[in-house]
């Protein structure tokens, strides 16, 4: 543990909440030791020339060591002591106010304008590492401390300012954020700092999104108030993904049960999708059951799928909504739509919209687009005639339901959650390099571990692949001229068909 980068000690620890901004002794000086020496070969010169007609010509946007986020040491910028890419060295942060938040502590506020991309200020703090932090984290958990104040440097360390920090501390956590974390070469060390990502008026509060950055070990129920809020403050960060505990006293802002993790909603999902059928089929299967089972499992999943993103493989790009109708007899799909004329009743209406919602289906396309926009034309600039369909939820179901379909379904999916596990360890490994764009060669992701990612991602993107070709196989190519569930009993026959049934031409 190497004390540095901290302004003097916050006390008393933890919640300042009751104190006043001078009574927690804050300082502007930020970097009181430094724990190594950059060496004279690895300093970064860069070839500006001031010219004191033009302020700017001192190391400003244009200055080689700025575009590649490194501060010029001085003694060594050709622009000497009017550098103005020394930021961090000079404190030159934008002038901040501490206020009492709703609900959320305390907050800092803009106390003048700030310029999209301009530096706020630094995080300073502890640098820890990993190991240090989980321990640090249990331990003020068992403190009873309720706010989290590590953030991530790079693979191996942290910035605890818990105990030890300046301001940037207080800026609290929002979906929708006015400012950025960012890296920088500092003297040779990397150093966070906190930039407006636009422009931001005085008076405005500070906010950051602390997915990635954050090491909060316990869920906090977010209260930013953006629209997209993701529910749980650092929902992607290690410290959400590895914590075993929450806070059990009554504050709204902690959930004890079900925490969602958000990266895997889509998978499991599918899993639940794919067990409605699997365990209608193994009783006796009517169709209203199937669509019993679908249907919880959508109301269930609903909100979380609306929000997951699906892998974007579209193999069924030649499956329109809206097709010609001249060809809709001969057409092998015509099972797989219902006319609009032929409106299903208000419950299997509700059922489709659900059916949208899932992943699985939306890969495919199966959302009907309003029909006035991109009407294809023939070439004599008359439109094409169109219907507009909804999708046959009975054949789908009848299709996907026969044990065949199932097993095959339930294979892809294993194979899939697999390969996604396989990438969940790899993506622990390389995450701080590959999402933090962390620039210290220290960082840099191993070849092995590269190539093992590559190849991890390319099985899961074959399984998904194959998870969704069995799908559309199952509905599509199966040989429908001799079956005729209506003529034949409903449901269970087509199971029978789909089961026993081979093309006879
Ligand atoms: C880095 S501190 C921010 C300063 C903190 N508000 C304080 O009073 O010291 C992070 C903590 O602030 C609270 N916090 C920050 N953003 C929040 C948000 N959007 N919703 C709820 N609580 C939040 C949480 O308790 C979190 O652990």
């Amino acid at each position: 543990m190497h004390p540095r980068r901290f302004t003097g000690e916050i006390s008393p620890h933890p919640a300042p909440r009751s104190s006043s901004r001078g009574q927690l002794g804050f300082s502007r000086s930020c970097f009181i030791t430094r724990h190594t020496k950059q060496k004279e070969e690895d300093i970064a010169i860069c070839n500006c020339q001031f010219n004191p007609n033009h302020q700017e010509s001192a190391c400003s946007e244009h200055c080689l060591n700025v575009l590649t986020s490194t501060e010029c040491t001085p003694g060594y910028c050709p622009c000497g002591d009017y550098c103005m890419n020394q930021r961090f060295q000079k404190c030159q942060y934008a002038k901040t106010t501490l206020f009492k938040t709703e609900g959320r502590g305390w907050g800092l506020l803009a106390d003048e304008d700030i310029n999209a991309g301009q530096f706020v200020i630094e995080y300073c703090g502890e640098v820890i590492s990993w190991k240090e932090a989980k321990q640090r984290s249990q331990a003020y958990e068992t403190e009873g401390l309720k706010d989290a104040y590590i953030i991530s440097l790079n693979a191996h360390e942290t910035i605890d300012a818990t105990r030890k920090g300046n301001l940037a501390r207080f800026i609290n956590h929002s979906c929708g954020p006015n400012c950025e974390t960012r890296k920088w070469n500092v003297l040779g060390e990397i150093r966070v700092g906190i930039f407006a990502k636009h422009d931001i008026p005085a008076g405005t509060e500070l906010s950051y999104n602390y997915n990635f950055e954050w090491y909060g070990g316990a869920k906090v129920r977010c209260l930013c108030g953006a629209a997209c809020c993701s529910d749980f403050l650092g929902a992607k960060s290690r410290g959400f993904q590895e914590a075993t505990y929450v806070w059990e006293d009554d504050d709204s802002r902690y959930s004890v049960d079900n925490m969602p993790l958000y990266d895997s909603t889509d998978e499991e999902a599918d899993s639940n999708f794919l067990k409605a059928i699997v365990q209608s089929n193994e009783g006796t299967t009517t169709e209203t059951e199937i669509e019993e089972s679908l249907r919880s499992t959508y109301d269930t999943d609903c909100e979380m799928l609306s929000q997951a993103l699906p892998i974007n493989v579209e193999p069924l790009s030649s499956v329109p909504m809206e097709m010609e109708e001249e060809k809709n007899d001969a057409n092998e799909l015509s099972n797989f739509y219902v006319h609009d004329a032929q409106q299903s009743p208000p419950q299997k209406t509700a059922m489709v919209s659900r059916i949208r919602n899932r992943s699985v289906f939306r890969n495919y396309q199966i959302q009907s687009s309003p029909l006035s926009k991109s009407l294809p034309h023939y070439s004599n600039g008359k439109s094409k005639n169109h219907v507009r369909r909804q999708v046959n939820v009975k054949f789908i179901c009848e299709r996907l339901a026969s044990k065949e379909a199932c097993d095959e379904l339930v294979s892809c999916e294993e194979l899939k959650n697999q390969a996604t596990s396989q990438l969940d360890c790899l993506y622990d490994e390389i995450r701080p390099a590959i999402e933090e764009r962390e620039r210290d060669s220290q960082d840099s992701v191993s070849t092995s571990i590269a190539e093992k990612w590559i190849e991890a991602s390319c099985n899961k993107l074959k399984t998904e692949f194959d998870l969704h070709s069995a799908i559309i196989k199952n509905i599509f190519c199966t040989p429908r001229r001799t079956w005729s569930p209506q003529a034949e009993g409903g449901l269970e026959n087509g199971i029978n068909y789909l089961e026993n049934g081979q093309r006879k031409d």
